[in-house]
């Protein structure tokens, strides 16, 4: 459904001096550096998925969702999506999909959200009898009742974001893009609009790549993630091998009869002790979780013991260190 082949694309900036005399030496002399936003990424996404795109900041991710959208054209390689070149077959191409980033809005600031989906609605030339059962649909699961009659100015950020996801799907796309969906959202509001795009996906098919810096979205939504840095791709695949491959640790909680005598177990690290808890991380190359039981149990009375994984963020953290971006 989505396949990119080598793709490229760099940027040229003018070089900005300070000073009196190097702004007028810049009136005859520009001095240009490239950047190397995205340097050949490659990966294909079949219908159905969700797909976190990850990486730190300036690693390409926007500049990746630009081109994919058709609003970004790419030095060298090709991007073939639902048959189309997105900036060579633009009109036909934006029917199929929906496009939100975060920090910008695709609404009328001074209308009423209504009238912009309205106006939407026509761009897109969206039947009436289609765009009724769509936008009611869309009003209820998003609960954008008492706010549609607003203009988008007067609503927080956490509405506008749940308008603008309205917005991007008023046309049915078969793909959605999404630039940071939760970016600033309240707990309450991450969790509907989360919510909102598995029910999209599983109900009605909708394939969808979103990039965010908030691992809860990833571990909520997306079974595979692909990850770059610097502009390179250095991750693709599932949740479950990511944490297999580079999550070799385990947080162990231990509720215990008091024991004022802190103790070291082997392969461990002590996050936090107190006379009745104690905190560990777990080496799991070093060390079995059953066998950290086992001593905790020769060491102390033991009454609770709770396992997790290590939790995405710091697997993620640590690949950013392994591959230094
Ligand atoms: N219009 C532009 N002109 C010049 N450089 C740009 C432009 N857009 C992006 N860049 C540069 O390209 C690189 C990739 O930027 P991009 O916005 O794709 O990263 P990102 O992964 O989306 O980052 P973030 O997580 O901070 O949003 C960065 O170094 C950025 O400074």
């Amino acid at each position: 459904m989505i396949h990119l082949e080598g793709i490229s694309k760099s940027y040229r900036i003018a070089k900005r001096q300070t000073g009196l005399r190097q702004a007028a030496k810049a009136l005859f002399y520009r001095d240009y550096t490239t950047i190397n936003a995205l340097k050949d990424i490659s990966f294909s996404i079949n219908q159905g998925e969700i797909v976190g795109y990850i990486g730190p900041n300036g690693a390409g991710k926007s500049t990746t969702i630009k081109i994919m959208s058709g609003i970004l054209v790419p030095d060298t390689g090709t991007c073939t999506i639902l048959g189309y070149t997105p900036w060579k077959d633009r009109t036909e191409y934006v029917k199929n999909i929906g496009v939100v980033f975060g920090q910008r809005s695709q609404l009328w600031w001074d209308v009423p959200v209504m009238d912009s989906f309205e106006l939407l609605k026509d761009i897109y030339k969206v039947p009436q009898q289609e765009y009724k059962p769509t936008i009611d649909l869309l009003i209820e699961t998003l609960d954008l009742q008492t706010i549609v009659h607003s203009p988008v100015r007067q609503l927080s950020l956490g509405q506008r974001m749940r308008c603008e996801i309205a917005a991007s799907l008023i046309h049915n796309p078969k793909i959605l893009f999404l630039d940071e969906p939760t970016i600033g959202l309240d707990a309450v509001s991450k969790i509907a609009v989360r919510q909102f795009i598995k029910t999209i996906n599983k109900e009605k098919g909708v394939t969808v790549i979103l990039t965010t810096h908030d691992m809860n979205d990833i571990e909520a939504l997306a079974d595979r993630v692909i990850l770059i840095g610097k502009g390179s791709l250095l991750y693709d695949g599932n949740l479950e091998e990511l944490r297999k491959h580079f999550g070799t640790s385990k947080i162990i909680t231990a509720d215990y009869a008091k024991n004022t005598v802190p103790f070291q177990i082997f392969g461990t690290a002590t996050l936090s002790w107190t006379p009745e808890r104690v905190v560990l991380s777990i080496d799991t190359e070093k060390v079995k979780t059953s066998e950290v039981i086992t001593q905790l149990s020769n060491k102390v009375e033991l009454l609770d013991v709770t396992i997790e994984s290590q939790p995405i963020e710091d697997i993620i953290v640590q690949l950013y260190k392994e591959y230094q971006i």
